[in-house]
């Protein structure tokens, strides 16, 4: 794992060193860390970049190697001359490396004094400094390298914990997102050439009449193109942080207890006592290869108990927020009239979801099914198919785990479906920033159609406005603002 930023770490570089550092970031200077994880492994990786790359090689190891290959070498201190360790080292020299200036790498023995001999060793060259959290990825960016949604598809692989965020990751690393965008502004800055061009020559009559009808079309597209990728029910956001399920129900229903199964230890107290749980319980799970944030919430009921009151109303917002609701119900606490049961039920998740915007997004789960006979299980499933209007409900055992392995195919499903498979269809946007400048540029398209046949002047600015947005999205405009947002995720040595 990678550990964030730490201040005291750069306490161990040399005084000088330091100082450089405060003074702020300075692109000549040459950067150097720990790119691999801290702590006792088998191999470290020291990455250095910057124009005194090829001294810092050569006065570690005496030479440089030959280019993109490992090579075995001793590695000293350059002033003590002391042996540090021996271990491979590589040398990038720029623009093709990945920071697009001259790099290396040593690969070392992977022991903190090691390490800090070789990170206080690189300190005592001149022009070298301990490397700001994500700079190297900075220096990419700059380098023309990556745009911004490929460093923050980068961003996302390196804290990926599940299967499908990887996926989604790699591929907006690989510019898949960013080339929707770039295809988007190329089609734009085309059409705000023509209507230019209309402005300029359409008296001279050097220009066809047609061509406005032409940009008219394009933007149209265009639009209907950018609302529908609008339109992704935040799959890919989703995704990226996680699916907010949230267990929910009567008191004494058994949610706690199917949050205890489900995590697989005993992370939220059961009891026979309704009203058990206050507190919102949330623990991060990976279900088939989604990230899901699953909480269980307070029973829901009536109470004058002013604490359990604000359990309740917790409960209640976390119900409003939540991407999917795992509705618990006691099957001993249903009529005993199975035909009854579905009207039951349905005016029972009225009450529950009453103020959520996902009613459709819902799981019923029949919970305590070893306390009724198999009879009434039936009857009660062959009401509930017939009824039609319940929505998917699953019969379960906290206790005997029956009916565990339905409910996780039904969570699989439905995750899928939330999330959408990262390796299928265009990609999805993954963060808010994308969704807010996309949402500015479908705007300023309107001001086109506006101004199209008042002012053609007003309706170019529209188009620009929107190219302007688009731009800020690959970080092709306005990037300085949010670099520093995107870089305090990452980590040292990125
Ligand atoms: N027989 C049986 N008992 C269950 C089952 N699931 C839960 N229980 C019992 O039901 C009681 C309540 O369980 P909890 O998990 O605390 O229920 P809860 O919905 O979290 O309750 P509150 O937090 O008070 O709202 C406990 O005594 C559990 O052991 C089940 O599948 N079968
Ligand atoms: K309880
Ligand atoms: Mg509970």
């Amino acid at each position: 794992m990678l550990l964030p930023f730490q201040r005291g770490m750069d306490v161990e570089m040399g005084r000088s060193v330091c100082e450089n550092t405060l003074a702020g970031l300075n692109e000549d200077d040459t950067i150097f860390a720990l790119s691999s994880g801290q702590g006792r492994c088998g191999v470290a990786v020291v990455r250095v970049s910057g124009p005194a790359s090829a001294l810092a090689v050569r006065s570690l190891t005496r030479g440089l190697p030959a280019a993109r290959t490992a090579s075995l070498r001793s590695i000293t201190h350059p002033q003590t001359k002391e042996l540090l360790d021996r271990g491979l080292v590589l040398w990038f020299p720029g623009p093709g490396s990945f920071t697009g200036e001259d790099s290396a790498e040593f690969h070392i023995h992977g022991g903190p004094a090691v390490i800090s001999g070789v990170l206080q060793a690189l300190g005592s060259l001149p022009g070298l400094r301990p490397a700001e959290a994500g700079e190297f990825t900075r220096r990419a960016f700059y380098a023309g390298k990556l745009d911004l949604t490929e460093v923050e598809g980068l961003g996302d692989l390196i804290h990926a914990e599940t299967e499908a965020q990887r996926r989604q990751a790699l591929r907006q690393m690989a510019g898949d997102l960013g080339r929707i965008y770039q295809d988007w502004s190329v089609r734009l800055k085309r059409c705000l050439a023509h209507v230019e061009a209309f402005i300029d020559f359409s008296e001279e009559e050097l220009i066809e009449d047609g061509i406005l009808n032409d940009v008219d079309a394009a933007v149209r597209q265009l639009q209907m193109d950018m609302e529908n990728h609008l339109l992704d029910q935040r799959r890919g956001e989703r995704l990226r942080s996680g699916v907010q399920v949230v267990i929910a129900g009567s008191t004494n229903a058994g949610k706690s207890s199917l949050l205890n199964m489900l995590t697989q230890r005993p992370a939220a107290i059961v009891s026979p006592t309704a009203g058990t749980t206050r507190d919102v319980v949330e623990v991060p799970l990976d279900i088939g290869g989604y990230p899901v944030l699953l909480s269980d919430t307070a029973g829901l009921r009536d109470t004058t108990d002013s604490v359990e009151q604000e359990g309740v109303r917790r409960a209640r917002q976390r119900v409003e927020l939540a991407d999917l609701s795992l509705v618990v119900v006691d099957l001993t606490q249903l009529p005993s009239e199975p035909q009854q049961v579905p009207v039951f039920l349905s005016g029972h998740l009225k009450s529950i979801l009453e103020h959520s915007s996902h009613r459709r997004q819902c799981i019923l789960i029949l919970n305590k099914s070893d306390l009724i006979t198999a009879e009434l299980k039936r009857s009660i499933q062959v009401a509930l198919e017939e009824a039609g209007d319940v929505p998917p409900a699953c019969f379960l055992s906290c206790h005997t785990r029956d009916g565990l392995l339905d409910l996780l195919t039904m969570l699989q499903n439905r995750l899928k479906t939330l999330c959408g498979d990262p390796l299928i269809g265009s990609p999805s946007l993954t963060q808010t920033r994308h969704r807010t400048h996309l949402q500015k540029s479908v705007e300023a398209l309107y001001q086109y159609y506006q101004y199209r046949d008042v002012d053609l002047v007003l309706a170019a600015e529209g188009l620009r406005l929107g190219l302007t947005s688009l731009g800020r999205i690959t970080g092709r405009v306005g990037a300085e603002e949010i670099l520093d947002i995107i870089f305090k995720d990452f980590c040292i040595g990125k």
